[in-house]
């Protein structure tokens, strides 16, 4: 592909392009021979649910208001990748999170195509009620496993957090509303430093005991390594079963791959992500994206795991949002198949 001269390659759908490109990666992970599957790594699921949190984390930490069509626009392609579960936006206060204040019009906006799940972020019950007049049937509360940052974050102690997440949640349960429920800071904090794995369990147990259907643990700063991954994980799994555990890693250290694959080797096959590896939180300085959905895909289709994801569409998903907020990806597999 790099010889294609530039005019040409204008001619070419941009899919076409990226489609002959990865076929040379497919080729060389294995994903177009079935019978490379025998070398699977072991203890590695069949299938694996990846949580696409771009809309959401993806763009909470933009500087520049992203429009809500572009938002729209961006969720609806993303709809049509084959991903199963969208995080649209969070019902929190638009004096914290700017970014998100048009949280009501992109939920009323999108097309929810059937068999895609649209979760949203609800703090409180406040959030929690605007998400659902705005439409939402699925919800996830957000604790910590560090008593700073849950401060920062949502202006409460970890304990005053569980009493408003038992709240949203039980309304949730009662609505029929399934509730997710993410512990930030599992393997440090940018406030503590630290973190300690019965730290983590403690609170995964309480929004797991409380009614959260999967709890989804965050390396928030991304300072996580396979080795603390694992140990954190053996703490939480004597608790809690890895069916209904999720990881969610960001990748400021360029651990985000080895620690997912070490989370998938003990079990859990639900992996949060973002598209390009946009992402951030605002409360949790220096904290750099999330895993690139892309590369994900990419080694998930190595390993031969079913995930059910057109990888190019999620590429073409990634170069939309990318351009509409003036970024470079930060996918390694898209920069790979651009630069082509
Ligand atoms: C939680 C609050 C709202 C508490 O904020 P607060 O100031 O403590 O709230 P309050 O109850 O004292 O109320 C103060 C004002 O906020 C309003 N308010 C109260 N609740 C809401 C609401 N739901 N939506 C809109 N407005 C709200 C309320 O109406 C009132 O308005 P006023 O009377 O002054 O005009 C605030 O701290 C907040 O919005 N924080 C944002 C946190 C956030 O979104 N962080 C990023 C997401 S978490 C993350 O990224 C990590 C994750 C999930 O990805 C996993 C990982 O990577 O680790």
């Amino acid at each position: 592909m790099g010889n294609v001269p530039s005019a040409v390659k204008h001619c070419l759908s941009y899919q076409q392009l990226l489609r002959e490109h990865l076929w040379i990666a497919d080729s060389v992970t294995g994903v177009l021979d079935p019978s490379q599957e025998s070398s699977q790594l072991p203890g590695l699921p069949e299938y694996v649910k990846v949580v696409e949190v771009g809309p959401r984390d993806g763009l909470q930490n933009e500087k520049v208001i992203v429009p809500t069509d572009i938002k729209i626009e961006f969720i609806n392609q993303l709809s049509q990748t084959g991903l199963s579960v969208i995080e649209v936006t969070s019902f929190v206060s638009s004096r914290w999170v700017p970014q998100m204040a048009d949280h009501t019009e992109v939920m009323k906006g999108i097309h929810q195509y059937p068999g895609v799940r649209y979760p949203v972020l609800t703090p409180n019950l406040q959030g929690f009620h605007r998400a659902v007049a705005a439409g939402a049937t699925e919800i996830s509360v957000f604790g910590a496993a560090s008593e700073s940052f849950s401060k920062k974050n949502i202006n409460c102690s970890i304990e005053e957090s569980m009493e408003k997440f038992e709240e949203v949640v039980k309304s949730a349960r009662h609505m029929n509303i399934p509730a997710r429920g993410y512990v930030s800071c599992v393997l440090g904090c940018p406030y503590e430093g630290s973190i300690t794995p019965q730290k983590v369990t403690e609170v995964s147990k309480r929004l797991y005991g409380m009614g959260c259907y999967e709890i989804s643990l965050g390396d928030t700063i991304g300072v996580g390594t396979p080795g603390s991954m694992k140990r954190m994980l053996e703490s939480v799994m004597k608790e809690i079963p890895p069916s209904v555990l999720a990881v969610h890693c960001h990748d400021t250290y360029g651990q985000a791959l080895a620690n997912i694959l070490t989370a998938l080797q003990m079990g859990i096959n639900v992996v949060d992500s973002a598209v390009s590896g946009l992402g951030g939180c605002p409360y949790a300085k220096g904290a750099s994206g999330n895993v690139a959905t892309e590369d994900l895909i990419y080694m998930l289709n190595g390993l031969g795991l079913n995930t059910g994801v057109d990888l190019y569409k999620v590429m073409e998903a990634g170069n939309f949002i990318c351009k509409a907020v003036n970024k470079t990806t930060n996918s390694k597999v898209a920069q790979a198949s651009f630069n082509a």
